[in-house]
């Protein structure tokens, strides 16, 4: 392990803080992407974890793919075309992949730039809460690539086929209020407060019986790709699970006596 992805925890909450402030937080270089991997991994078998903030240290959220390794063809950009390609299925196809799978409900705060493989990776969280200071932008036609981590999938299923085409082919940022207009965030605040208003969310999905928050939100993920007979028959799966379970019991008893639930997982 090394300090590139910091993780603190606290109630249930775990925060995972991007960590190469210096050249704004890129997410390509080996160790990098197994540390965001494991820390997945982590969130899927810790089942005191209720809800996770996604974070960057410094100015920027993420810088995307290491464009000093790019240019020096080192780490996983050395090679011919075939070891390029088994480095992205190697490299950040896990991580667009772990980040899209995990279990619990997770909210990028962005907390600057998001470039590239950056951008690629608040898509892959289930919601973004921008600072003023955030930037989003699918820009790697710019740097004469192609998106290899997903974002051609993810981007579309987030703002439209139309929006995610005018910024894969501009390459150009789209600034906070942009984003909001378009649906990609779903809160703007100031730098100074976006810290609190991603753990007041974080507070407010986490006071939630935990196990059905994660089937929530596989239900969902299972919904972008089924049909709805599917769906109906898994979440007829789900729900008969759910109804045997403390948490529901203690959940509709505490709506009838008007007070907060207390949910423990069972
Ligand atoms: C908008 C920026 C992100 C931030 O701007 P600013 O805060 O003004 O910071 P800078 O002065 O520009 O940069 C500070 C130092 O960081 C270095 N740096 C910045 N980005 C990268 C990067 N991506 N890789 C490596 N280093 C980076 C920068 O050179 C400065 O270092 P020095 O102090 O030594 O000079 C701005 O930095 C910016 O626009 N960055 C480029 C963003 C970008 O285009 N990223 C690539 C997107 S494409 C992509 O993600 C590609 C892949 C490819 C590989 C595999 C998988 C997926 O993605």
């Amino acid at each position: 392990m090394t300090d590139k992805l910091l993780i603190t925890q606290e109630d249930g909450i775990a925060t995972l803080t991007l960590n190469m402030p210096d050249l704004r937080n890129p997410i390509t270089d080996t160790d990098v992407v197994e540390e965001i991997c494991a820390a997945m991994d982590w969130l899927n078998s810790d089942q005191s974890i209720r809800c996770a903030i996604l974070t960057g240290a410094g100015k920027a959220f993420s810088s995307g793919g290491n464009l000093k390794h790019m240019r020096d063809k080192e780490g996983i950009f050395n090679g011919d075309a075939i070891a390029v390609r088994n480095s992205y299925r190697a490299g950040i196809q896990r991580v667009a992949k772990a980040v899209w799978s995990v279990e619990v409900p997770m909210i990028a705060a962005v907390n600057g730039p998001a470039y590239g493989a950056g951008c690629d990776l608040t898509l892959f969280c289930d919601i973004r809460i921008a600072s003023e200071t955030a930037v989003f932008a699918e820009n790697f036609v710019n740097v004469g690539i192609v998106s290899g981590d997903g974002g051609s999938w993810i981007l579309p299923r987030q703002v439209g086929l139309s929006r995610a085409a005018e910024m894969a082919f501009t390459a150009d940022p789209i600034d906070a209020e942009t984003a909001l207009a378009w649906g990609l965030v779903s809160q703007i605040t100031p730098p100074e407060g976006l810290m609190d208003a991603a753990m007041n969310m974080a507070k407010r999905i986490a006071r939630n019986p935990p196990r059905q928050l994660r089937l929530t939100k596989r239900l969902m993920r299972e919904g972008t790709n089924s049909t709805l007979d599917q769906v109906l028959e898994l979440s007829a799966a789900y729900q008969g699970a759910a109804h045997q379970t403390q948490d529901h019991a203690e959940a509709v008893s505490a709506l009838l006596e008007r007070r907060e639930g207390k949910f423990n997982g069972t």
